[in-house]
């Protein structure tokens, strides 16, 4: 009698680094993107008995990627993402599900003397685009996000009224900086499956990094999980396509530095000089739904 059972599996070709240019003249276009595939389905063989009957190999999924680029297009990273996952489930009879992960790095043009240059570009920070796209034969379900988005207040924030042991050594602070790096991925109620038409990806996500950043800067924080929720909040509100968003916001500490043993003093009402601290960092974590939607994306978004 075997003591073991197979349990969750999926495989594919992970972090496949597609760069697609588009020619229109002189003036090119280019997307970027890292593409991961799983697959699932009756996979069961493989594992217990080594047979590879049912095994679209890893190398093929990677092709497929580039074939794809080539002969539809990169539109967005989500269309791209539909349209590589039905075709594993549709094409392959024996995988069911398909996950397609993506990152896209954004490049601008450079700017020159003469304008915009056509076909030159710079990679835009740190800022990147990403996508899980499943699909199971009968709908997707569309994670969009981001990740790497740094914003800094250097005031209107707050951070007092908290409890306090005997470990406490934190001081109240009634004007601080607040920085993070906003990670996020929002869901869409959209899942193709009542015909009803996708939404427009591109603006979708530039309102949406829109919403966020103006909830960001409008917002007097007491908290920087009272921050998060307002982004949440007025991405929701704003965008009646979205079911749910969740956050991961390191809060990015800046302390003041003592500078009075050099006679100096170092008050924040004259703009005072702060240490950026790398680590340990705060790590707040949490999602806003619309009322009565049901919360499925994961709550670890590190690997989103
Ligand atoms: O916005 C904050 N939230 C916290 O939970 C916290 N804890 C802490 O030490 N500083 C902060 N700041």
């Amino acid at each position: 009698m075997p003591i073991t059972i197979l349990g969750q599996n999926q495989y594919g070709k992970a972090e496949n680094r597609v760069v697609k240019i588009t020619r229109d003249g002189a003036t090119h276009r280019i997307k970027d993107l890292n593409v991961s595939v799983a697959l699932s389905g009756d996979l069961d063989d493989v594992h217990y008995s080594g047979s590879n009957a049912n095994v679209l190999p890893t190398d093929t999924t990677k092709n497929t990627v580039f074939a794809f680029a080539k002969e539809h297009g990169i539109d967005s990273a989500e269309q791209f993402g539909m349209a590589l996952a039905r075709h594993f489930v549709e094409e392959t009879e024996p995988i069911s599900t398909a996950r397609i992960r993506i990152e896209e790095y954004a490049w601008e043009r450079i700017a020159t003397p003469e304008g915009e240059a056509p076909h030159s570009f710079v990679r835009q920070g740190r800022e990147t685009r990403t996508a899980q796209i499943t699909y199971d034969g009968t709908g997707f379900q569309i994670l969009s996000g981001l990740k790497g988005l740094t914003v800094l207040n250097s005031t209107d924030s707050e951070f007092w009224g908290y409890i306090k042991d005997r470990y406490t050594t934190l001081k109240e602070d009634y004007d601080r900086i607040l920085a993070t790096d906003v990670s996020a991925v929002w869901r869409h109620e959209w899942s193709g499956r009542d015909g009803e038409e996708a939404p427009e990806w591109q603006s979708s996500y530039e309102s949406v990094r829109e919403i966020m950043l103006g909830a960001f800067a409008r917002t007097y924080s007491l908290s920087l999980q009272q921050t998060l929720y307002r982004m949440g909040a007025e991405v929701i509100e704003g965008k009646p396509e979205l079911a749910e968003i969740r956050f991961a916001m390191p809060n990015k500490h800046h302390f003041k530095v003592d500078l009075e043993p050099f006679g100096v003093k170092n008050e924040t009402a004259d703009g005072a000089v702060y240490i950026a601290a790398d680590r340990p960092y705060g790590l707040i974590e949490a999602t806003v739904l619309r009322d009565g939607a049901e919360a499925l994306i994961p709550l670890d978004l590190t690997n989103l």
